[in-house]
């Protein structure tokens, strides 16, 4: 796949030559930089090594990715974090080789970051060929971010001495115990680059600014030189690159396998390189996706991680430092024309020109400049950390500044520990943090709403006075809507809150519609709490149970078999609510006595009706019983008679589109009336009635109607104003069911 730069042309050679060129300038200074890092323990005679291993390494990815044409452009970087990691592995084995007392020469002391650096690689080759690389998105943005600070922090530490002109060899902590003192020339010259470049760089858009800064504090040191003793002005950077070190890492790697620091160092080798793989993946897949987002491509995350682990590879056979693709240097190439990985060809060989030529000018950079240099490009954050930084200034919500607050405590967390102790004791707390985080997160947001029963009604057709008993006494039973999964981190906090919301109510419904994971140890809380309920007297009751969801299955599985057989499950949040309601119905009228069938002169939709209407009603209306589960009215049908229920709960459905699910729609108590609609309009039946329980009505035909308009046309108009009752209340209780479903 070719692609095209931003504006659509494909500027060719030329414009891949010059993209590439100026790609290799702005590259020159991380790799100068991650050179002074990489070998600084060693001391300050390796630094042209590191600088030559930094070349070495970025040449060869360069090419590599130029060979392998792995589609769109990503121009490859050494990082100084990365360098750092690796740097630590020399540091730790000259503890070891110390404390243990043996003797452990340069020569084999190098082939450890050589090793790292092809566990790194092979580990991202694997991932690659595993198509792994989506799982690495599973990492958390902290943790990844914890460590790009963490690692700049130690860069800070480890450059700082060499900014202030300190004596070769010590450290910080030499000048709280007065064992070295600061240079102040050469700290001038370094700090003199510093603030050059930190006010200028971002006005020179044509060059990269520490190289100008380089240029500037070399040419500064060369004029002192001349007034001065340069020996007071502090070092240079030590003897010149000779050259380009073609693989002379396989001597050293045979060098340590004699030696015996290599079975100590065996672990941390491969802990290093693990970690290196893992964030040099991770930053590499990030940079990809901001390089697509630039030249409007799209990259496979496998063949991006082989590319790098296949670079990253040649790099260690170089003895080299890792490298990984930058979206900053990809987009310097992009804007001067390139637009393939072409421009990768020339990116590999500017820098070898550089390489080559650069030795005689090394030697005359002071050392303070350099370290500058390399604290100027680490000193800012990431990325990610300051958008937390930035968001944070803003203004919030309670809720999204502890959950910022939380993610930068992982960060500073992180990097502390990378700094301070190991990466492996980083990267081990900093996922512990953030799985503590997340599942706390999940416990909040387990419950989407609750409310109780007086302030939300089933779509229950019921008398006026049953209505206002709900409305009364309807707080005596609690809704809780869950969302989100249901597991061990958020079940312990959901039964305490469903605990402090049951307190005083007698009903306790829990919706389970949204939840879209319930999983065992969920369960077992819930069975928990359901049994402590029991024990106290109250009723849990479970909703949006229906069937498809497996949810009944799984509460069998666990033993949690209590609800259904006692019917206590519930296909929608509607019928739960329904039956909480029926149950607290009943007891309020005494037990069963609102089971008991209504006489129906009592019935609430014939109120007004005189006692001569009364006699008349009754003499016309016909009794009918039915039993559970009979279809009282059919969907669609054409009879037109209106029912009077005083006895027994129906419920209404609906028919799916395709005429084989239904869907309840809403049930009808004893004291309302069911048919109206046929009967007002002429239209078929809207929808099914069938019995939930036995059900005794009333029936009226509209002959009967006719007949009665006939012999007394008052009849007709106070029951239809009796309709316009019911029906204000349905709309009133739908109106707020909608608002609540908006808050
Ligand atoms: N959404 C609903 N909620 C409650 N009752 C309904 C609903 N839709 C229809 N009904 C009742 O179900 C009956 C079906 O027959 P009708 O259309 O004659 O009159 C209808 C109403 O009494």
């Amino acid at each position: 796949m070719r692609a095209s730069t931003r504006d659509g042309r494909d500027r060719g050679w030329a414009g891949e030559l010059t993209g590439g060129l100026v790609a290799a300038l702005f590259v020159m200074p991380a790799v100068l930089g991650c050179g002074v890092i990489v070998f600084a323990p060693l001391g300050a005679a390796f630094q042209s090594q590191g600088i030559q291993a930094a070349f070495g390494a970025t040449i060869a990815a360069a090419l590599f990715r130029w060979l392998m044409g792995a589609g769109s452009l990503h121009v490859n970087a050494p990082r100084a974090t990365q360098a750092a990691l690796l740097a630590g592995l020399l540091g730790q084995a000259m503890h070891l080789a110390d404390a243990g007392g043996f003797d452990a020469p340069a020569g084999v002391l190098l082939a450890l970051p050589v090793l790292a650096l092809g566990v790194a690689a092979l580990f991202q080759l694997l991932l690659g060929a595993l198509r792994l690389g989506d799982v690495l998105k599973f990492i958390p943005q902290p943790v990844v971010a914890g460590f790009v600070n963490g690692f700049a922090l130690v860069i800070l530490l480890q450059q700082l001495p060499n900014l202030l002109g300190l004596p070769e060899g010590t450290g910080l902590a030499a000048l709280w115990s007065g064992n070295g003192a600061v240079n102040p020339w050469a700290f001038g010259l370094g700090a003199l680059a510093v603030a050059g470049v930190w006010l200028l760089g971002d006005r020179l858009p044509g060059l990269p600014g520490p190289l100008i800064g380089l240029a500037a504090g070399t040419l500064a040191f060369q004029a002192l030189a001349t007034a001065i003793d340069p020996a007071l002005l502090g070092v240079t950077v030590k003897a010149p690159p000779p050259g380009l070190p073609f693989a002379p890492s396989l001597e050293a790697v045979a060098g340590l396998i004699n030696h015996p620091l290599s079975g100590l160092m065996l672990p941390s080798i491969l802990a290093t390189g693990v970690t290196l793989g893992i964030v040099s993946s991770i930053q590499s897949l990030l940079s990809a996706a901001a390089a697509d987002a630039l030249l409007r491509s799209r990259h496979d995350s496998s063949r991006e991680l082989m590319t790098q682990g296949g670079a990253n590879l040649v790099s260690s056979l170089l003895g080299g430092t890792v490298t990984g693709g930058s979206p900053l240097y990809t987009r310097v190439a992009v804007r001067n024309g390139a637009c393939s990985d072409r421009a990768n060809l020339f990116v590999g060989l500017g820098l070898l020109a550089a390489a080559l030529g650069l030795g005689p000018l090394m030697e005359r950079i002071p050392l303070s400049v350099m370290a500058g240099m390399v604290v100027i490009t680490v000193m800012r954050p990431d990325d990610w950390t300051l958008q937390m930084v930035t968001l944070l200034r803003r203004q919030q919500t309670r809720a999204t500044r502890i959950e910022l607050l939380q993610n930068l405590a992982i960060v500073v967390t992180v990097a502390l520990l990378v700094a301070m102790a190991d990466v492996l004791v980083a990267l081990a707390v900093g996922m512990a943090l953030s799985v503590v985080v997340y599942l706390r997160r999940s416990a909040v947001s387990v419950l989407r709403r609750s409310y109780t029963g007086d302030r939300v009604h089933s779509q229950t057709g019921r008398s006026a006075a049953d209505m206002e008993l709900l409305e009364r006494h309807g707080g005596a039973i609690a809704v809780m809507e869950l969302h989100g999964p249901v597991f061990f981190g958020s079940a312990e906090n959901l039964a305490r809150n469903a605990e402090a919301m049951v307190e005083g109510r007698e009903t306790l419904i829990l919706d389970l519609g949204r939840v879209n994971d319930v999983e065992s140890t969920g369960i077992l809380v819930l069975r928990r709490l359901d049994e402590r309920l029991a024990r106290e007297g109250r009723t849990l009751l479970l909703a949006g149970m229906g069937k498809g969801r497996g949810l009944r299955r799984m509460l069998r599985d666990m033993g949690f078999d209590r609800p259904e057989t006692e019917g206590r499950i519930h296909a929608d949040l509607d019928g739960a609510l329904a039956a909480a309601e029926d149950r607290l119905l009943a007891r309020l009228a005494g037990g069963e006595a609102v089971e008991d069938e209504l006489a129906l002169r009592d019935h609430p939709s014939l109120l007004g009706l005189t006692e001569a209407q009364l006699d008349l009603l009754s003499l016309t209306a016909r009794r009918v019983v039915f039993a559970p589960g009979d279809r009282i009215l059919r969907e669609g049908s054409t009879d037109n008679s209106q029912f009077f229920l005083v006895r027994g709960r129906v419920r209404v459905e609906k028919r799916a589109p395709d005429g084989e699910q239904t869907v309840r729609v809403g049930s009808i108590r004893s004291g309302a009336v069911f048919g109206e609609m046929a009967m007002l309009t002429g239209e078929p039946r809207s929808a099914d009635v069938v019995a939930d329980s036995p059900v005794v009505c009333y029936e009226l035909t509209a002959e009967d109607v006719a007949m009665l308009d006939g012999l007394d046309p008052s009849i007709s108009f106070l029951l239809l104003r009796n309709i316009a009752v019911e029906l204000t209340g349905k709309i009133a209780r739908m109106s707020r069911a909608v608002t609540m479903g908006d808050a």
